[in-house]
């Protein structure tokens, strides 16, 4: 079975265009779990545009499944992490003011850096996965650098699935028999959704994990919006 992490950015960043607690963050990951959800994940970043610091330390508190903490390991993140000590600690190339992730890491060029910070978080008994493309030769660099587990970084297959190119799956598949073969755990994530999401799962062996936000979140409101419409009318009759 494949565990469901949700990525629950999305609902802090609504929570922050009022400045005050709607939604309510802490509340969002308790129901999420009760629903069924094997995960939370949260990718805070430097601007703190979305989750900030002290969400993190506060879902410590709320995520009683796996607790997923994605993001760019400078010295602040790793202080954050270690202080959290999620379930795992994905570790995602971002640059400083990227809109969104948008590439793996270069698992060969950035070997030795991967090394020392994967082994300090592992020191703390903290599980680790780094975000590649699915590029055979990232594979085989991610398994020199000790991680757990890698996360394929889903953007271009959810890209070309939805243009009805459906071979786009192909190196994700062949990129996941390598990490088999290697020993490596496999996480998914970014613009998976209730359209792609089985597709991938049927050509990834051995998917442990994906982690949803943007798609996830988005269709809860198009599936909610007409109970809530309904029961607003039903108030205003
Ligand atoms: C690593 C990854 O693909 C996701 O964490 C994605 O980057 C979500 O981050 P945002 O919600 O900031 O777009
Ligand atoms: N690791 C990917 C993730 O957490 C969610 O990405 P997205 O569904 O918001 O694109």
């Amino acid at each position: 079975m494949t565990k469901l992490s949700v990525n629950i950015n999305k609902i802090a960043t609504l929570r922050n265009a009022r400045g005050g607690n709607v939604p309510d963050l802490l509340k969002v990951a308790a129901d999420v779990q009760r629903f069924g959800a094997q995960g939370v994940t949260i990718h805070p970043r430097p601007d703190e545009r979305h989750i900030r610091y002290q969400d993190a330390r506060d879902l410590v508190h709320v995520v009683h499944t796996e607790y997923n903490i994605e993001g760019n390991p400078m010295d602040n993140f790793v202080d954050l992490v270690l202080e959290c000590k999620p379930t795992q600690v994905t570790l995602v190339p971002d640059a400083v003011d990227a809109i969104t992730s948008n590439a793996g890491w270069d698992t060969v060029k950035h070997q030795a850096y991967l090394k020392e910070v994967i082994a300090e978080f592992k020191r703390n008994g903290i599980r680790t996965s780094i975000f590649v493309d699915p590029v055979l030769e990232m594979v085989a660099g991610a398994k020199e650098t000790g991680t757990d587990r890698i996360e394929l970084y889903t953007e271009a297959f959810a890209h070309q699935y939805g243009l009805g190119n459906f071979k786009a799956i192909e190196p994700y598949t062949k990129a996941a028999e390598l990490a088999n073969e290697l020993g490596m755990g496999i996480n998914a994530g970014h613009d998976l959704s209730l359209d792609n999401i089985a597709f991938f799962k049927q050509h990834i062996p051995g998917l442990l994990e994906v982690s949803i936000g943007h798609a996830l979140i988005s269709e809860s409101i198009y599936l909610g919006l007409e109970n809530v419409v309904c029961l607003y009318n039903q108030k205003l009759r």
